[in-house]
């Protein structure tokens, strides 16, 4: 049995922790089977192959929530680069809590998306569910609340591209360097961008989604981990971009647009101008967990 686990975009704009949304690639693939003890394989990115991969935490998460002491012998193909901002740790977290769930045949959506989130809080120090809940619908996800745990969803099919530097931010790095409070005006703004936005989606206007991305709650403090960031966006803007906005805690950008391909190759090139090699991804957004 496999499940493949895509890519996300968490934050999309103004939604700090709150917005995300699951794009076509990159993506994790992870083949499982019962076992009599717990063992992880990993090709491609290289991350853990022992109890440290989250993929093991949050299938022990899951296990654990339901009285049971399964161990899976699981093969993972990371496909999703770690510390990369499109939900590396997310995807791998929601493969390991999918893959337990079918072996037990748990069905409940909310403890598979508990148990993922575990995974996460290992990975970044803390527990944000705005990569693996947009990875498990694929759908546009906004959080309302955790306890309950409530989510509204918006279907979504339009193209984006995502530019991955070859450069790391460590989820938790870019977490720590956030202010625990920030001015009402930017509160005040984000709340303004974010409502917008939501409204702009639900009409399918691109156009004006791509003028909303814009974020004062991380962004302002993530950018000096990101001294490019400015450059990139014109050029992304003038080859066309609708809008331009750094995915989860970065350094993968993304951006939508006429066309995508077009923009994705000038922010390619603009990094190229800086000695920095990226990686293109043109796709569509709205692509959830599939098994195959
Ligand atoms: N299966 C896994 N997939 C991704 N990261 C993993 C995995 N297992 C352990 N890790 C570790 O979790 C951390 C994920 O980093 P993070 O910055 O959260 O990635 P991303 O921003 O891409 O989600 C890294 O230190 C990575 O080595
Ligand atoms: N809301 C989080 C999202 C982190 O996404 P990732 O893909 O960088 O792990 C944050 O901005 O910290």
């Amino acid at each position: 049995m496999k499940v493949r686990v895509h890519a996300t975009i968490a934050n999309f704009g103004p939604g700090f922790d709150v917005f995300g949304v699951g794009v076509g690639k990159p993506y994790d693939e992870l083949s499982f089977k019962e076992s009599d003890e717990w063992m992880v394989r990993v090709k491609g990115y290289q991350v853990p192959e022992n109890s440290n991969n989250i993929a093991i935490v949050s299938a022990k998460a899951l296990a654990a929530m339901v009285g049971e002491e399964t161990a899976l012998e699981m093969k993972l193909t990371k496909g999703i680069r770690p510390k990369s901002g499109i939900g590396s740790s997310g995807a791998s977290s929601l493969a390991g809590a999918l893959a337990m769930a079918k072996v037990l045949g748990v069905e409940d959506d909310e403890m598979i998306l508990r148990a993922a989130m575990e995974g996460e809080r290992v990975a970044s120090g803390s527990v944000h569910g705005d990569n693996v809940i947009p990875a498990y619908y694929g759908d546009f996800t906004i959080i309302e609340s955790y306890e309950p745990l409530k989510i509204w969803r918006i279907p979504v099919n339009f193209e984006v591209v995502v530019v991955l530097p070859a450069i790391e931010i460590p989820t938790s790095e870019a977490r720590k360097i956030l202010p625990s409070k920030i001015p009402r005006k930017d509160a005040i703004r984000n709340l303004a961008l974010a409502a917008s936005l939501i409204l702009a989606l639900k009409e399918n206007d691109l156009q004006t989604v791509g003028r909303l991305l814009d974020d004062r709650i991380a962004l302002p403090y993530r950018k000096q981990l990101m001294q490019w960031y400015e450059t990139v966006r014109e050029a992304a803007l003038e080859a066309g971009a609708y809008g331009f906005s750094v995915s989860g805690s970065g350094p993968a950008v993304f951006a939508i647009g006429e066309d995508v391909a077009q923009i994705g190759k000038v922010i390619a090139e603009t990094f190229s101008g800086m000695d920095i090699k990226a990686d293109v991804y043109v796709t569509k957004v709205g692509r959830g967990a599939i098994w195959f």
